[in-house]
C-alpha cells in the first residue's frame, strides 16, 4: 500500500464527513476520486454512505474507469471523473455533491451565474470579486458515457469552467489537491446559497 494512497483516502474520509455534516451527501449519493498516478486514480467505490466511509470504501481504477482492484464496484458516475482527470493532468481530485441549493437551482436554471461575490476568489484564476462565475447545468442522464461526452464537448469549448451542475442531481468540481477540490466544492455551496437568497430577495 503506498503512502500516497493512505493519505489521500485519509484526506477524502475527511471530506466525506465533513460534506456530511453540511447535508451535502444524503443517503449514499456523491463520490470522490484522487489521482494516484499518470494512469491511475483512486475512487469510492458504488452505493457506499461517504459521510460514513472506511478504508474499505475506494479501490483503484484506470483513467477508462476500469477496476484495478478485485471483487469492488467504482462508483456508478466514474466515467464523470475519468473525462476531467484525462482533460487535464493537473486535477488532482474530483468532488461530487448532492446539496439541497444545488439540486433546486438546477431545476430552476440553465447556468448558475456568480458576480461580485468576494468568495469567487476561492478559485485559482480569479483574484478580484469584480469577476464573472458561469457553472453551466447539464441535464441528468443514467448514460454516464452520454454524459461525460457532453461535458467533454462543453469544456474544449469553455475550458475555465471551475465546476458544472447536473439537473435534479448535483455538483462537480476538482482541484489539484483534495484541500483544493473541497475549497471549491464549499466556495460553490457559498455562492449557490447566496444565489438562491438574491433570487428569493427579488421575486
Ligand atoms: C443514492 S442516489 C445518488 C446516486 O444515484 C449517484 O448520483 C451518486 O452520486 C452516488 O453513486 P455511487 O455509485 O455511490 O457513486
Ligand atoms: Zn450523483
Amino acid at each position: 500500500m503506498s503512502e500516497m494512497l493512505s493519505r489521500l483516502r485519509t484526506e477524502l474520509i475527511a471530506a466525506g464527513q465533513f460534506f456530511h455534516s453540511r447535508g451535502w451527501v444524503p443517503a449514499t449519493s456523491s463520490n470522490f476520486s484522487a489521482r494516484l498516478g499518470d494512469a491511475e486514480i483512486l475512487i469510492t467505490s458504488s452505493g457506499q454512505h461517504k459521510g460514513k466511509l472506511d478504508d474499505g470504501g475506494f479501490l483503484r481504477a484506470d483513467l477508462q474507469g476500469n477496476a484495478l482492484d478485485e471483487g469492488k464496484r467504482p462508483s456508478a458516475e466514474t466515467g464523470l471523473h475519468t473525462v476531467m482527470y484525462r482533460r487535464d493532468p493537473a486535477i488532482g481530485c474530483v468532488l461530487h455533491t448532492h446539496s439541497v441549493n444545488a439540486t433546486v437551482l438546477s431545476m430552476r436554471l440553465d447556468q448558475v451565474v456568480c458576480d461580485g461575490y468576494e468568495v469567487q476568489k476561492a478559485f485559482p484564476a480569479v483574484d478580484t470579486h469584480d469577476s464573472h462565475l458561469l457553472i453551466p447545468v447539464f441535464p441528468n442522464s443514467q448514460d454516464i458515457p452520454a454524459l461525460a461526452a457532453v461535458v467533454d464537448a462543453y469544456f474544449d469549448a469553455n475550458p475555465h469552467t471551475v465546476g458544472y451542475l447536473i439537473r435534479g442531481h448535483g455538483l462537480y468540481t476538482w482541484g489539484a489537491t483534495v484541500a483544493d477540490a473541497l475549497r471549491h466544492i464549499e466556495a460553490l455551496e457559498f455562492l449557490f446559497e447566496c444565489v438562491y437568497r438574491q433570487m428569493l430577495l427579488d421575486r
